[in-house]
């Protein structure tokens, strides 16, 4: 789309942040135009095209612009500019330092710079002159917060080139030539740090993407024992308000096995992003020692903000998290909420007169939705190494209906479902992720169970499908007791309803504010699941209902004492030997009466 002449135009029609241009020349969908609004510049982006008429999306207000101002097309999409610096940073949608801002806006008309222009970085070549190279190749690295970010090949270049300079290790800003490339026709390509890509077009420098296979651990039991997300998986989360989304959210960011956290926060009210601003950089780092912060970066939108910023922001996030998974790290990127960014598309749809879908959403709502969710993955890179974006959307069903469009269309695109359950969160089950409507279709995924198999040994996926089964007949068993009575039903059916809350209990209620509990790593699940399953195999004999309840609680009790303490500590220990001798005592005398009998 580049071009040398470049388009102008002149506003004919303004409808909210919908503008009509009359242009002289050719402009192509999506691309990015700057209106003239006095001695201000407003960004918009070319949504439709019919004729000599342009109808563009201003990323702005348009108070006050009128009929007759200037346009000039760039020539381009819109980009995002890429290199080390962009970690620890708040953007919005177009890419703009939210921390340059006063208040919580740009005024309007200002783009600021992404990157430090001036800061030095100290570059290692990681190839020599005279080495083939095709597009997001490592040309060499710099090191940002501890973590190494390679240098790669533009990306938008096509065909083999040649290294025929390439700078020596030291200090460079990231506009300094770091080496200088030629095609086979002789032509030299300058290359430095910084690049830019288009936030709608999928990176693509990759070898393979297979589908995922390793299960990515998170620390939080009822994901990674029940329902586990995979390296470079896609998973969603509704979830009506106050049922620990944000919670939920914080931790998974903190614990996940990843190298750089993407944060899209789409839509939000304004005061909520400024509490992502607030809460973000508070956030240890469980794996660094240092905060979260340093290893994230965060996109944010709010709802007050112009529609196309609002629409933009989640391709800017997920663009960036392509550009570090091209360096071979492992990015998790967390959208909050796609609903959002949802209704960002439909007003868009609106104003266009589009012919509405369901909801009035775009027709081809799903399409969109599914195109978003497929760019994230697991990659082998041309030089074999390997890299993933591990995507996680929430959706706000407006009143909890899952059936609406967004919830609707995001099942389809989306691997796993984590369902927060408004009962759970208020009888205080956190995380309130329903054991029984959520999945994980990766545990079909032949590639998964082979994974586990040899990581977990061979009875995991085993064990993980018979504990569903305990959990699915307590719930029946609990409803069968709702109906019939305490009395009314036989005393096996308080059996399996206690079995089900063991395993709810001590598997799945986690505590996300407890230093130990918090995050469980996957040994630790194993062990624990486990035990709690040898307990849930076993008969026992009981007099009547009364005295199961009061045997399983204090199992309970005793279990998550366990799951208080360090793994495998002296606490740890003594807390599984009371466990053992409370079973056993029982058993013996469970035996007693029965002969007394
Ligand atoms: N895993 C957990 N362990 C302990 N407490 C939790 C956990 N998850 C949630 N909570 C409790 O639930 C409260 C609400 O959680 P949170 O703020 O995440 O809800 P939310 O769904 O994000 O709310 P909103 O929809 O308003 O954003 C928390 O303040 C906390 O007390």
């Amino acid at each position: 789309m580049e071009k040398n002449d470049k388009t102008t135009g002149t506003v004919s029609g303004i409808i909210a942040n919908l503008v009509v241009v009359d242009v002289d020349g050719p402009v192509g969908q999506n691309e990015i135009c700057f209106i003239t609004h006095g001695k201000e510049r407003l960004m918009a982006e070319v949504i439709k095209v019919t004729g000599d008429q342009a109808y563009v999306q201003v990323f702005e207000s348009t108070r006050g612009l009128r009929p007759g101002s200037k346009v000039d097309f760039e020539g381009h999409m819109l980009e995002v500019t890429l290199g080390p610096g962009m970690l620890s940073r708040n953007y919005d949608g177009l890419q703009n330092d939210l921390d340059k801002m006063e208040g919580v806006f740009l005024k309007r008309g200002d783009y600021t710079d992404p990157l430090n222009r001036e800061q030095k970085w100290n570059f290692k070549p990681l190839l020599e002159k005279g080495a083939e190279v095709i597009a997001g190749d490592w040309l060499g690295e710099v090191e940002e917060n501890q973590m190494p970010h390679r240098i790669m090949v533009p990306f938008k270049l096509e065909g083999t080139f040649t290294i025929k300079s390439i700078a020596k290790e030291g200090e460079y800003t990231v506009d300094d030539e770091i080496a200088v490339l030629e095609d086979k026709d002789g032509n030299s390509v300058s290359v430095n740090m910084v690049q830019k890509w288009p936030v709608k077009v999928p990176i693509k420098t990759h070898k393979e993407k297979p589908r995922p296979f390793k299960l990515l651990e998170t620390g939080v039991r009822c994901i990674d024992t029940l329902n586990p997300i995979t390296e470079g998986g896609t998973g969603f989360i509704p979830g009506p308000f106050g049922t620990g989304k944000t919670v939920l959210q914080h931790a998974i960011s903190k614990q996940a096995e990843a190298d750089i956290v993407i944060i899209a926060a789409c839509g939000e009210r304004a005061n909520e992003v400024v509490e992502i601003f607030k809460e973000f950089p508070e956030l240890d780092d469980p794996r660094t020692g240092r905060k979260l912060i340093e290893r994230t970066t965060i996109i944010a939108n709010t709802s007050n903000m112009p529609v196309a910023a609002r629409e933009a922001s989640v391709y800017t996030a997920m663009t960036l998290g392509e550009y570090y998974r091209a360096m071979g790290l492992k990015v998790l990127l967390m959208a909050d909420s796609t609903s959002r960014w949802a209704q960002a598309l439909r007003e868009m749809s609106n104003r266009l007169e589009e012919l509405p879908g369901p909801d009035a959403f775009p027709m081809d709502l799903s399409a969109i939705i599914s195109n978003f969710y497929s760019r994230a993955g697991f990659v082998y890179l041309n030089n074999e190494q390997t890299g993933s974006i591990t995507f996680i959307g929430t959706v706000s069903p407006a009143g909890g209906n899952l059936k609406e469009p967004v919830t609707e269309n995001t099942r389809k695109a989306a691997r796993c479902f984590y369902g927060l359950s408004q009962d759970r969160a208020d009888s205080k089950r956190y995380p309130a992720i329903d054991p029984i409507d959520s999945y994980s279709k990766y545990l079909e995924y032949p590639e998964l169970q082979e994974s586990l198999e040899k990581n977990m040994g061979e009875h995991w996926l085993e064990n993980v499908l018979k504990t569903k089964d305990i959990l699915f007949s307590g719930k029946e068993a609990d409803e069968q007791i709702n109906i019939l009575g305490d009395d009314g039903v036989p005393i096996d059916f308080h059996q399996r309803f206690w079995k089900a809350e063991l395993i709810d209990f001590v598997v799945l209620q986690q505590d996300a504010f407890d230093k130990i509990d918090a995050s469980t790593p996957l040994e630790r699940q194993k062990y624990m699941l486990e035990k709690v399953l040898n307990i849930a195999d076993t008969d026992f004999e009981f007099k009547n209902f009364e005295q199961v309840g009061e045997f399983f609680k204090r199992l309970i009790n005793q279990l998550k004492q366990m799951n208080y303490s360090e793994f495998d500590s002296e606490k740890f220990k003594t807390y599984e030997k009371e466990l053992e001798e409370m079973l056993g005592e029982f058993a013996v005398e469970t035996k007693k009466e029965a002969q007394a009998v």
